[in-house]
């Protein structure tokens, strides 16, 4: 589900939807709600992918492949009684699949979620490189970025202890959430860092949803994958 494909296209291949369901789901989708954009960021392999489909999807994604350019996910969630629509970008960890994209996953960015695994020393040493990138992209003081430690469930083959990712997190003034995007007990938790940055975006600058037009495939997009990985939502 790479953006290089017509999403139009690999939606109807992949997921057959029909003209009548997508109709009523844009009426659905017709209401407005604030829309925020969230990236997630970091080394290929870590799991970025997963925990996206986690929580967007409420299931562990079982042989994932590598991400080309960026795949979106949306999940719309009612905070005190408000609509706020989270549309996230499960960007590529692949140099070669993100190169021609990066401008594309900073601009307009309402928040950043850094992932490394934590059976990856590898993955917990590139953070800074993932950061200073973010920040030569423009992206504001102000955005909220977090870390997460993911694979937990790999208990006996932690590289990255704890408090070594606390002290970089704290060096960043960056909340810190360890988990597992396969762990179905951590389902709740993985639940919980997008609804705690949910939390904080709640009070931005909102960005209104609208009918969408007809030619605004990439909105499609979204709406046919929120259909299609089943949420709730
Ligand atoms: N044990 C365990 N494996 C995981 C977990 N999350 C992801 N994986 C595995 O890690 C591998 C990579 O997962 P992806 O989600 O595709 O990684 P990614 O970060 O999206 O990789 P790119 O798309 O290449 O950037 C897959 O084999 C997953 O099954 C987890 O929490 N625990
Ligand atoms: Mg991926």
């Amino acid at each position: 589900m790479a953006i290089e494909n017509n999403p139009v296209e690999v939606f109807d291949t992949v997921f057959n939807r029909n003209d009548t369901q997508l109709s009523s789901q844009l009426e659905n989708d017709s209401l407005e709600a604030r829309i925020f954009k969230i990236i997630v960021i970091g080394d290929s392999n870590v799991g970025k992918t997963c925990l996206t489909y986690r929580f967007c999807g409420g299931i562990f994604l079982k042989n994932p492949e590598a991400t080309i350019g960026v795949d979106f996910r949306e999940k719309t969630l009612e905070l005190d009684g408000e609509r706020i629509k989270l549309q996230i970008w499960d960007t590529a960890g692949q140099e070669r699949f993100r190169k021609s994209m990066v401008e594309h996953y900073y601009r307009n960015v309402h928040a950043v979620v850094f992932v490394y695994d934590v059976t990856s020393l590898t993955s917990f040493e590139s953070l800074p490189e993932w950061i200073s990138e973010c920040s030569r992209h423009s992206v504001g003081p102000m955005v909220p970025r977090i870390l997460v430690g993911n694979k937990c469930d790999l208990r006996a083959h932690r590289e990255v202890p704890t408090s070594h990712a606390q002290r970089m997190a704290d060096g960043y003034n960056f909340p810190l959430f360890e988990t597992s995007a396969k762990d179905p007990a951590e389902k709740e938790h993985v639940d919980s860092i997008f609804l705690t940055l949910a939390y904080r975006l709640k009070n931005h600058k909102p960005l209104r949803l609208k009918q969408p037009s007809e030619s605004s495939s990439s909105l499609l997009w979204y709406q046919r994958e929120h259909e299609a990985t089943g949420c709730q939502c």
